[in-house]
């Protein structure tokens, strides 16, 4: 959820059409927003977004005030009531807060109310959490309640009272002696964070509206016309304000003594609120309830000061669309503090484990955050990419206050720890060695930072990958069997691991693939026929099959063509595996794998990891009990013109394919390369050959056409 605007002309050289112009694109751009968000309760960018468009809108008009009119959104409160509900107006407006983003913000705002007043003090000061919901007017008359009304655009709000009258925590009959003859009560109606994200499930699985965060979800169930649509919605609401008032219930009212009275007329009045008798008692408040905001069970985006004697609040009175006895002073938009309760490992296609943080959900930016990544072992520990600290060389251990930042697409992250709040006992964290997926065993390579799973053919997380990879060109090639169908099969739960492809045939009377959409008699039989005739594979195929990390074709064969048939090759694996240690591996297999010219220490490595997984062998052992043979590698032969010598293909080739070409140079011994170097022996240009042809001379390499190489392999 970014802004997508175009990069908007500064400020400090704006002349004076052009921010008239400027000033037309945002007042339409804000009140588009504005629409999103309080008519449609689904805004289309997060609030830090939106708040810069009005950061910039504000400065423009303080620039060039003359340009202010009575319509700009600095004058204005929420949107217009929408269409489909009675409109309600006001007997007293509902306004909006100014805003503080900064302590010394606060300062002036303290200081401002006390000269305005002529005091020598500041005045005490209600600091009471500012609930992140939607604002709400209840008209009761003799102690009924008569009408309930949303803000709106201040004056006229939409009538919501059937809505009101199925939430619980307002009272439809007000308590107690004193009650005022008319009084217009108002509040927050919000919705707890839990309740929220049990709706969003029950929404997602209904193919419903899922909301962006509980605000949302709350104004989106109040303003239901279907009223059993909201009854079915967990509704709370918070009292904290009022309107109009034929008297007060009391003697020298004041913000504290009429949340108070609200508690006893049965309203909820946040348990939060606190007095204040300095800007340094209001400000401890606002940390204090900034640590404390993920832990509480519901939204809020920061703290509200009100004067707390409701004859200055008169004396002090409004300014455009706030009163001058209040303000707001937000958090930071897109950082929050919460609590890391859990570090989960997520196992990718290709076995890479991530971890990820399980946060106690927290709203930042205007979306509820839950996860966060911590992207490998090293992150965790506190290490960068480049070795260097980071966080200071922080830690982060599971129990850990932390601060989570999201900004704009990017991923939520952990930006810092709140040391003073890591529990006494907290361990730091171990990272796993184990796939928390399919019990494998993990490494971590030389060089690298993240850990993988070693269960390349029997991982579930990896399974969908490694079987694709399993038939693909270069593997076992089987007709009619693509990635589209192994997403199928797989999904199914037909085919899990590679030997299940074979035994479909056999399954066939239970599962029916003939009666899939696409399939036939005849296909189904084909794709039967296209499997059986792959039960005799070439070696080479099949190890490249197997998906081991670092081996391609290329090694694949240089594997075959060294141990030659399959038992050779499998005793020598398992001769390695076992003497496989965490300091390494002395194993005279161990050696001979790792001497075989082109196989270097990381390919032998992961070779050996693979066989050395218990689970791997099974499967493996499963999938040769289905093959009728494998076919040993053909040896590269020594006596033949090219044997020993290296060759690359360039252009576009006519009388052969390029795989032909490699596969009979393979033949015949030659090793076929990709790019030309000194230690190239000929290259084979076709048309249009381009570098590789030009380096290939510079070096003075030996270039054949297409019918010269024939001749030469004598064809
Ligand atoms: N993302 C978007 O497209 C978009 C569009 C419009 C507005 N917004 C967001 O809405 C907010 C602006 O809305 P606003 O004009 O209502 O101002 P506001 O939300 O900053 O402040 C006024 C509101 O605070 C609420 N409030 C909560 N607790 C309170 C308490 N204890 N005492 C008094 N009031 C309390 C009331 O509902 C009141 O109407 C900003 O955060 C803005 O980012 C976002
Ligand atoms: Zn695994």
């Amino acid at each position: 959820m970014t802004a997508k605007t175009k990069p908007a002309p500064d400020i400090a050289t704006l002349t004076k059409p052009k921010a008239k112009v400027e000033l037309m694109r945002l007042r339409l751009e804000i009140e588009g927003h504005d629409k999103a968000y309080y008519q449609d309760d689904a805004p289309k960018i997060s609030d830090a977004d939106y708040d810069a468009l009005r950061r910039r809108l504000e400065a423009i008009e303080q620039k060039f005030p003359e340009l202010v009119n009575a319509s700009s959104p600095t004058q204005t409160v929420g949107a217009a009531p929408a269409r489909g509900f009675a409109k309600v107006q006001h007997a007293v407006p509902m306004l909006s807060l100014g805003n503080a983003f900064a302590d010394d913000e606060v300062a002036e705002f303290a200081l401002r109310v006390q000269r305005f007043l002529k005091l020598d003090d500041v005045p005490a000061i209600v600091a009471e959490p500012k609930i992140d919901g939607l604002s709400l007017s209840l008209r009761y008359e003799n102690g009924e309640l008569v009408r309930a009304a949303t803000r709106g655009d201040g004056f006229t709000g939409e009538d919501v009272t059937a809505n009101v009258r199925t939430i619980k925590d307002v009272p439809n009959t007000l308590k107690g002696k004193h009650i005022p003859a008319t009084c217009e009560l108002r509040g927050e109606v919000y919705m707890l964070k839990q309740d929220f994200l049990a709706l969003n499930k029950r929404q997602e699985e209904a193919n419903e509206t899922v909301f962006a965060n509980p605000r949302n979800s709350a104004a989106g169930s109040l303003r239901q016309k279907d009223v059993t649509v909201t009854a079915s919605r967990p509704l709370k609401f918070f009292a904290y304000a009022w309107g109009e008032m034929s008297d007060y219930p009391m003697e020298e009212p004041t913000q504290h003594k009429m949340l108070q009275w609200l508690d006893h007329a049965g309203f909820v009045v946040n348990p939060e609120i606190t007095l204040c008798h300095s800007v340094e008692d209001a400000l401890a408040f606002y940390r204090r309830i900034g640590e404390k905001r993920a832990s509480l069970p519901y939204d809020i985006d920061g703290v509200v000061y009100k004067v707390d004697r409701l004859d200055y609040q008169e004396r002090l009175g409004f300014v455009s669309r706030s009163p001058r006895w209040a303000i707001a002073h937000k958090f930071a938009a897109e950082q929050a503090t919460t609590v890391l309760e859990k570090i989960d490992i997520q196992v990718g296609r290709t076995g890479a484990m991530t971890p990820v943080a399980r946060l106690q959900p927290v709203t930042v930016g205007g979306v509820v955050v839950q996860n966060a990544t911590l992207h490998n072992e090293d992150y965790i520990k506190g290490i960068g990419n480049d070795g260097e600290p980071i966080r200071d060389g922080v830690d982060i251990r599971e129990g850990d206050t932390v601060v989570v930042q999201r900004a704009g697409d990017v991923i939520p992250q952990i930006v810092s720890v709140v040391m003073e709040k890591r529990p006494a006992g907290a361990e730091p964290y171990h990272f796993p060695h184990k796939c928390p997926v399919c019990g494998s065993h993990a490494v971590r390579e030389e060089g690298e930072a993240v850990w993988r799973c070693t269960g390349a053919l029997i991982c579930p997380a990896q399974a969908v990958e490694r079987l694709k990879h399993f038939v693909s060109r270069l593997a076992f090639d089987i007709d009619g069997l693509g990635e589209k169908q192994i997403e199928l099969f797989h999904e199914r739960g037909w085919v899990q691991e590679p030997a299940d492809i074979f035994t479909l045939k056999a399954r066939n009377a239970e599962l029916k693939l003939e009666q899939l959409e696409g399939y036939g008699e005849t296909s189904v039989r084909n794709l039967f026929a296209a499997i059986d005739a792959r039960r005799s594979i070439e070696l080479h195929r099949l190890v490249f099959a197997l998906g081991i990390r670092h081996v391609g074709e290329g090694n694949a064969k240089l594997l075959a063509r060294h141990y030659g048939t399959l038992d050779a090759f499998l005793s020598a694996m398992r001769a390695a595996a076992d003497a496989q240690t965490e300091e390494g591996n002395t194993s005279e297999a161990y050696q001979d794998l790792d001497n075989i010219a082109g196989i270097g220490d990381v390919v032998a490595e992961a070779v050996v990891e693979f066989f050395a997984e218990e689970r791997n062998i099974k499967a493996l052992d499963a999938l040769l009990a289905e093959l009728t043979e494998v076919l040993p590698a053909e040896q590269a032969r020594r006596d033949t013109a090219v044997a020993g010598k290296t060759v690359v293909f360039t252009g576009s080739l006519s009388k052969f394919t390029r795989d032909e070409a490699k596969a009979a140079a393979e033949r015949l011994g030659a090793k076929v390369a990709g790019s030309v170097s000194k230690k190239t022996d000929y290259v084979v240009a076709g048309e249009d050959a381009g570098s590789k042809l030009t380096k290939a001379k510079d070096l003075g390499v030996t270039v054949l056409t297409e019918d010269e190489w024939l001749a030469l392999i004598g064809n």
